[in-house]
């Protein structure tokens, strides 16, 4: 029987997760109160450290990422403890958390336990989501042994994969029109779409973001999370320590199958049974064909427009879910439609001293009008430290106002090798018709496009070096009636940045 947890008097700051959301979180918090002890709980063995952090103009941002034992952690800040577990349960009346035997009391709590893969179908083994180190080496193990895999999904991971995989058919199933539904319109998937078809890689642009690194991750710390404990999310250039190869020699590979999802999955035994037809990989008439008919797969999916296509696994690219569970058991919790804890504009839970941050929580705020949550690497940074300068202030009795950097979003980020900066209501989301488009578009070089609202700017997609960010930021920040500069305002031989001045 578990022991009951004692009186919260003597409580401390406790943090639960070691990805970017908690480290930042425990790393404010212990440089907040140097002298109070700072608890870190992670179940996973290594922890996730920001380095080289740069703030590129007001909101934008800029860092890399490593992954380090969390002795390093420890040795910046000697007054943080970190303890490798996972926690099992969560006592909030009597301010108490519970892992493998031991019960930790808090006088206030910020829980960041990430969030994980949201499958399109649990438990089957030719099912592969990505979210830790395990899991995206696990999907360069099994791509090693591929001739055809299938990929289901628009978002972040859908269009880094099938950019960088090389040597293995690709199918890529998505519900919409256009590719990269989450980041991009449909005209920015047809500037980026021409990049798929170049069979020859080319070399990688010098462009700088967000890095992700494991330089600093040591033997003993490689050491596998107990299993069932989930690792942090892997985050940009993730991809880059991996050789994603299939079993040939050709760049680009990819077939996309549009508005439509996945019906059914059929096991190799249960698909010849069934007695269906799969179709083989759509190919042009110079494509030399890598897979034959007679082909003999592990796995087989039909989609809902009626297609059948076998292959050797499943990447389920298809969004996450926040890690709740251990927490919501008797506690009773306001929960997003997402299934994040909803948390207020002091990052604080439903629940007395709980506060979230990270891919755990959702935003239940009254937002900016060109802010909005998306579960990304800059915003778990950014809530873990707004998260600690809450808790700080509200355990002496104050209040802060809200950080700046939820004023607008920003995100750099690289997809199919472009630099892409996606700035406030950048898809002129929740907008309705009530709004213009200003585009400029260089094939092979820039794609620009600027959201105004009654003349004023809303968001921007900015792909490509067009060194834009800082002027398109102010101008959406500081609401400028552009109706007289009309489409002026990207004219390529107008410089933007003088005419603001
Ligand atoms: C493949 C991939 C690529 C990505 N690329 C980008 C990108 O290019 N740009 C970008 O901005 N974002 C990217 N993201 C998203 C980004 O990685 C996440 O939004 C961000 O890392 C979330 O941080 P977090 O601290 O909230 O959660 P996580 O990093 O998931 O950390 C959660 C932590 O909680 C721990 N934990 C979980 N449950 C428990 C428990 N019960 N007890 C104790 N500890 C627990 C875990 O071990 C982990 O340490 C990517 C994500 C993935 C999966
Ligand atoms: N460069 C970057 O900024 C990157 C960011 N990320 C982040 O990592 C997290 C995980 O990435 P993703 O899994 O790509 O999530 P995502 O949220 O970016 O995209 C999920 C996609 O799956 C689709 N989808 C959902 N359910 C589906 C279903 N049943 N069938 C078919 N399609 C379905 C959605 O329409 C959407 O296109 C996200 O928070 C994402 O923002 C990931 C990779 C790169």
């Amino acid at each position: 029987m578990e022991a009951p947890c004692s009186s919260p008097t003597a409580g401390k700051f406790v943090v639960v997760g070691g990805g970017i959301a908690g480290v930042t979180c425990a790393e404010q918090l212990a440089i907040n109160f140097p002298s109070e002890d700072i608890l870190l709980i992670t179940a996973s063995p290594v922890i996730k450290a920001v380095t080289n952090f740069k703030q590129v103009s007001e909101v934008l941002e800029e860092f890399d990422v490593e992954e380090q034992p969390s002795t390093m952690l420890e040795n910046r800040f000697p007054n943080i403890k970190v303890m490798e577990s996972g926690v099992k349960q969560l006592k909030s009346k009597e301010h108490c958390v519970l892992e493998d035997g031991h019960q930790h009391i808090y006088k206030k709590l910020c829980l960041c336990a990430g969030a994980k893969p949201k499958l399109i179908c649990e438990g089957n083994p030719y099912v592969l989501g990505i979210r830790d180190t395990d899991s995206a080496q696990e999907f360069q193990k099994q791509l090693t042994k591929a001739k055809r895999i299938m990929i289901i999904g628009n978002g972040g991971i859908a269009l880094e994969l099938v950019y960088e995989i090389e040597g293995c058919e690709v199918i890529w199933v998505i519900k919409d029109k256009a590719i990269g539904n989450t980041f991009f319109d449909a005209g920015a998937a047809e500037f980026l779409t021409s990049k798929l078809i170049d069979e020859k890689p080319e070399a990688k642009i010098a462009q700088k973001r967000t890095r992700y690194t494991t330089e600093g991750r040591k033997k003993e710390a490689q050491a596998r999370a107990n299993a069932g404990n989930v690792g942090s999310a892997l985050g940009p250039d993730w991809h880059e320590g991996l050789d994603l190869k299939g079993t040939k020699e050709f760049s680009h590979k990819i077939h996309i199958e549009t508005m439509c999802e996945v019906k059914k999955i059929y096991l190799q035994e249960e698909f010849r049974i069934s007695e269906k037809k799969s179709l083989t990989f759509p190919r042009d008439h110079h494509d030399q064909s890598v897979t034959t008919d007679k082909e003999i797969w592990p796995v087989y999916v039909e989609l809902t427009n009626e297609k059948i296509y076998g292959c050797d696994f499943i990447v389920s690219a298809t969004g996450v879910t926040p890690n709740t569970e251990p927490f919501l058991c008797g506690n009773n919790f306001d929960v997003g439609e997402d299934g994040g804890l909803k948390v207020d504009d002091h990052m604080h839970t439903s629940l007395p001293d709980i506060y979230a941050a990270g891919d755990i929580c959702t935003a239940a705020w009254h937002p900016s009008p060109v802010w909005q949550q998306m579960r990304l690497w800059t915003q778990a940074r950014q809530m873990g430290w707004y998260a600690a300068k809450c808790m700080a202030a509200a355990s002496v009795g104050e209040s802060i106002d809200m950080d700046f950097s939820f004023e607008l979003f920003a995100h750099v980020t690289k997809f199919f090798n472009y630099k892409v900066v996606l700035l406030g209501k950048y898809n002129a989301q929740g907008l309705g018709s009530n709004h213009e488009l200003l585009l400029r578009c260089t094939k092979g070089q820039e794609y620009i496009k600027a959201v105004l609202q009654n003349g004023r700017m809303m968001g921007a997609v900015l792909i490509g070096e067009t060194d834009l960010e800082e002027t398109f930021e102010n101008l959406i920040l500081n609401q400028m009636n552009l109706s007289a500069y009309g489409e002026d305002l990207l004219d390529p031989n107008i410089d933007i940045e003088d005419y603001f001045d």
